[in-house]
């Protein structure tokens, strides 16, 4: 039998650049009655948002002109959005949300056995993003890539058949809305299906990869100064994220970092990112959104995160109607696993490392 290793999976991504174990196992946070150094943060000031700072609403279910300018401007100005009569039955929406609370609220050392490997992408732990900062977060994921099984029937030898359905009924769906609001978004910038062949081609050798996070942030004895998820953007095309509608978390930078614009959850409705693979397919047109999450005393929350990106073995790069004198080419081609490497080694500077005045200057040196 031989094995066909394709190099440009995402999951490779983390065999090439292993994470240490200190960074994926998480305290057991369900039980701190104060908050440990280890997960101390100095405290930003909080700045009131500007009351016309709000983050847009988008009703799917308005003519398709409609909702197609409101998707574009959104995309522009903000990077995100929340979208609303999306078609996805709110009973899957609470069934998700059950499943994942059940699985976050194993004890600890049943949680462990499944504990993500340090070059795995599936499994439970830290935030993949914990290396880059000297304190952790008040955090604690399970991500899944497909058939979520192989953890399920650890987790619960008797019981994981409810959880498997939930799971991948969930990514069926949040896949084929991914698809429909990709669609909206490349449509809204005056663009045929052919200009983007990547998106539809029945050439593509593999599936578009998919990946699905489960976030959860325990109640916090101070929530002041702690950090659910610290500031990042996305590394997918576009996410899809539920957050449970009992309490507040998500927040988008309104202008790098010092001021931060809450997404108040509307019961049942989705938020959608733009992730940086958007931006360097829309050749910069569309804005990826810096965002992070805050926890508070009383609630457990608990989100969960679609990373919808391409297939593997596509190089993401804009169509050429995005490119002209006006809009010279902002980024090099990249797949999605060179780009995560590029994101696991310069986190939030990654897009700047792949720019195409980086590849200018790296040719120069070589010459000099
Ligand atoms: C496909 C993806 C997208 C990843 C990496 C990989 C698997 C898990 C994703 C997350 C999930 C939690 C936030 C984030 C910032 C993280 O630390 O892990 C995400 C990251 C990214 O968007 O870069
Ligand atoms: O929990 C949230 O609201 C944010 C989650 C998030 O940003 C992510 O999973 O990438
Ligand atoms: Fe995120």
């Amino acid at each position: 039998m031989s094995i066909i290793v394709n190099k440009s999976s995402i999951s490779e991504s983390f065999k090439t650049n292993p994470i240490p174990t200190t960074q994926i196992l998480p305290l057991d946070l369900h039980n701190l009655l104060s908050l440990p150094d280890s997960h101390t943060w100095p405290t930003s000031p909080v700045q009131p948002p500007p009351p016309s700072a709000t983050i847009p609403v988008v009703d799917l279910g308005r003519p398709p002109h409609a909702v197609a300018s409101a998707v574009r401007k959104a995309s522009d100005e903000w990077g995100v959005f929340q979208v609303t009569n999306h078609g996805i039955p709110t009973t899957l929406l609470r069934e998700a949300e059950f499943e994942a609370r059940r699985l976050f609220a194993l004890p600890a050392e049943e949680k462990l056995a499944v504990v993500r490997s340090p070059d795995g992408i599936d499994g439970y732990g830290l935030a993949r993003i914990s290396r880059f900062f000297a304190k952790q977060m008040w955090y604690e994921g399970f991500t899944i890539m497909g058939s979520p099984v192989r953890h399920a029937s650890h987790l619960w030898p008797n019981d994981y058949a409810n959880f498997c359905n939930v799971m991948e009924e969930y990514q069926a769906q949040m896949k084929a809305l991914s698809e429909k609001l990709l669609g909206i978004m490349f449509k809204s910038l005056g663009l045929a299906q052919d200009d983007i062949k990547w998106l539809h081609s029945k050439t593509n050798h593999h599936p578009p990869q998919a990946v699905l996070q489960l976030n959860s942030y325990p109640a916090c004895p101070d929530p002041a100064h702690a950090m659910g998820l610290a500031p990042h953007t996305d590394s997918s095309l576009i996410t899809l994220l539920h957050q449970s509608s009992n309490a507040t978390g998500l927040q988008i930078s309104g202008d790098g970092g010092n001021l931060w614009i809450p997404v108040n959850p509307i019961p049942g409705a989705l938020t959608v990112n733009v992730g940086d693979l958007m931006h360097i397919a829309t050749n910069g047109r569309f804005k990826t959104a810096l965002h992070r999450a805050v926890v508070n005393r009383t609630r457990h929350r608990v989100s969960m995160a679609y990373f919808y990106g391409t297939p593997q073995e596509v190089k993401i790069s804009p169509p050429m109607k995005l490119v002209d004198v006006d809009h010279p080419l902002l980024y090099q081609p990249v797949t999605w696993k060179e780009y995560l490497d590029a994101k696991g080694k310069y986190f939030n500077r990654a897009l700047e490392f792949i720019k195409c005045e980086a590849l200018f200057i790296a040719d120069r040196c070589r010459q000099l």
